[in-house]
């Protein structure tokens, strides 16, 4: 049967992510790097809305804290997704896309893949152009690293540039405390910077570490505050040296470890329950080495439709 298109405007919601351990090999030819990517989605949103427009091609508005800082243009990750979209069906595009961000943007969080991964499924909905989740994982892939898990949220390990993706079982709910900094880092920048601080020494094969991968599957944030690694870390500090108060400030605040979030500048602190968290989160506001403090957790659900409306 053929699938229906929705008439109105469909909405779709979207989750940052933390990277509980971001392994980091060699530059390759491309550029890129091959990782050992394990990703957290936490409960932090962006919404992107898709609705019909009258001319052709993709538009876009945005809204929320630091959207003076997300281009309107076809350098926005959402426009892009659309268009390949249409591209891929051979279907003209004729929408308007409005990004309500919560994401902190160029903070580490993916929000830019975030909002790909919504447009992509909320013109799917829009023009009913029934996508296999195969397709959308192609089409994700060749957006940015970080699509696919936008799209599919939970736990999950990313292999190649982080868009090869395997789900990971997690027990429970972990706990978070994100500080957010002023102004983004740029991604290709802290990757550059990591090669520089490495110099010459060899670079091994970055690899899951089994124990981290015990922690998500059985719940245990002690253990997983134990081994949680990010090897952009220390690029992310040198660019930024301000972070390292930050961390500082959260782990006297009495989380059980902290780290740059990705590339950065956020900083993601693992907390033992909701009610530590809280004070953490007041301490770390207290502490004035951060713009603002945020409560969440996570595995939070990938890509997910949360109505269509005229
Ligand atoms: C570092 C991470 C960790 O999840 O995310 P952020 O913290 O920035 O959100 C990702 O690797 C970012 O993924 P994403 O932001 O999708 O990157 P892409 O658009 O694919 O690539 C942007 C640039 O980052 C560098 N890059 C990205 C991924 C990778 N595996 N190796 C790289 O060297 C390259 O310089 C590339 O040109
Ligand atoms: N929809 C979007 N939301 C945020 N940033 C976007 C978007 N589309 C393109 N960008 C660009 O991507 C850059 C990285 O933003 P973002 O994805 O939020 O951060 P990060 O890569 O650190 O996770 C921004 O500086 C911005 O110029």
């Amino acid at each position: 049967m053929p699938v229906q298109p929705a008439q109105r405007a469909v909405t779709v919601r979207v989750p940052a992510k933390v990277n509980v351990q971001l392994a980091v090999g060699a530059p390759r030819p491309d550029g890129f790097h091959d990782l050992a990517n394990v990703f957290l989605a936490v409960g932090l949103y962006d919404h992107v809305t898709a609705t019909p427009s009258p001319t052709p091609g993709v538009t876009v508005s945005c809204s929320g804290p630091g959207s003076e800082l997300v281009p309107l243009d076809g350098g926005n990750l959402a426009v892009r997704a659309a268009e390949a979209l249409a591209g891929h069906h051979g279907v003209a595009a004729a929408v308007h896309l409005h990004i309500e961000k919560d994401i902190p943007v160029a903070g580490g969080m993916a929000g830019g893949s975030a909002d790909a991964a919504g447009a992509l499924v909320a013109c799917d909905a829009l023009w009913g152009t029934g996508t296999s989740r195969a397709e959308l994982l192609a089409l994700c892939a060749e957006l940015g690293s970080d699509v696919p898990f936008s799209l599919v949220g939970g736990a999950a390990l990313g292999r190649g540039r982080g868009e090869r993706l395997t789900e990971l079982p997690v027990a429970g709910t972990f706990h978070w405390v994100f500080a957010l900094a002023d102004g983004g880092l740029s991604t290709p920048e802290v990757y550059r910077a990591c090669d520089r601080l490495r110099g010459a020494t060899p670079v091994p094969e970055p690899e899951a570490d089994p124990a981290l991968l015990a922690a998500l599957r059985d719940g245990d944030a002690h253990a997983l505050a134990a081994v949680l690694v990010n090897d952009l870390q220390p690029a992310a500090v040198e660019l930024r040296p301000s972070l390292a108060a930050t961390l500082a400030a959260g782990l006297a605040g009495g989380a059980l470890a902290g780290l740059v979030s990705g590339s950065g500048p956020s900083c993601a602190f693992l907390v033992a329950d909701a009610e530590s968290a809280e004070l953490v989160a007041k301490s770390l506001r207290a502490s004035g080495t951060c713009r603002a403090a945020r409560v969440t957790n996570g595995p939070a659900p990938g890509a997910t439709t949360i109505g269509s409306h005229a």
